[in-house]
């Protein structure tokens, strides 16, 4: 059973430099025991404020970056090259300066190459379960074995594209969902389901600012998944809040 743990920073920007220096650790610590290593990204501010912290890090250079694969828990369904991209973000702030293989950069499909979301969805899901153990896991999800699963929470308690109240909460037959209607533009999206998520080795919910205190003290007391989504985004072995002062109330 997934532990949970709550770790607040003074600021986001010490919120961000931290995490940059945890999952570079982390990442140190993973390729003594086991490669590749699969990570998933999350956009939104703190997200792309931690990746740009991880660009500056010294100690990037000793992570063997050839070893990692990088995906996303949900992207915005809009062309490539597109700055609201959670793709497009990530690759300034920090990919585009990192030594990965662009063959281990796994993005969702853009919408100048995928017919709708649901397609799109799909397309990922195959690609997860080309990375997926294989045999020793058959039961579960076809997804890679996340060692650190990055996700953002909105406001209203969204994690990756799942939003209170939506369709897509209930998505359990699939590792991935198109998702229309979504209250923060852009409409169309893309978005790891919760088996997916609930797969990661580790989640780490990096969340900051005062916008988010309500939703993340109803989340941490165990609201309903349907209201607040982040409280079902849990780890197989352990659930990391990564919040400041102001998210955490
Ligand atoms: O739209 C999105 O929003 C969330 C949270 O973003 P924030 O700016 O409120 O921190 C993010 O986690 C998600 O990846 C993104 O697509």
């Amino acid at each position: 059973m997934s532990t949970r743990t709550v770790v607040v920073h003074p600021d986001a920007e010490t919120l961000a430099e931290a995490t940059a220096a945890r999952l570079l650790l982390h990442l140190l610590d993973a390729q003594s025991t086991h490669r590749p290593l699969h990570v998933g990204l999350t956009g939104g501010t703190v997200g792309i404020k931690t990746l740009a912290r991880i660009a500056e890090a010294p100690l990037r250079h000793a992570v063997d970056w050839t070893g990692v694969h990088l995906w996303w828990g949900d992207e915005r369904f809009l062309p490539a090259g597109d700055p609201d991209r959670n793709e497009t973000q990530a690759r300034a702030a920090l990919l585009d300066a990192l030594p990965v293989p662009e063959e281990n950069i796994h993005a969702m499909p853009p919408s100048d190459m995928a017919e709708s979301p649901e397609e799109a969805a799909r397309s990922y899901a195959d690609e997860l379960a080309r990375h997926a153990p294989g045999t020793s896991d058959e039961s579960g999800p076809a997804v890679p074995r996340f060692d650190v699963l990055l996700l953002g929470m909105g406001p209203d308690g969204h994690v990756a594209s799942l939003f209170p109240e939506h369709d897509a909460l209930e998505v359990t037959a699939t590792t991935t969902v198109g998702v229309h209607g979504s209250p923060k533009p852009p409409p169309e999206r893309v978005s790891l389901t919760f088996p997916a998520i609930e797969a990661a080795e580790e989640v780490w919910l990096v969340v900051g600012g005062a916008d988010k205190a309500p939703a993340a003290a109803r989340a941490l007391a165990g609201e309903a998944v349907r209201t607040t989504p982040a409280a079902g985004a849990l780890g197989r072995r352990r659930t990391l809040w990564l919040m400041d002062v102001a998210a955490a109330g």
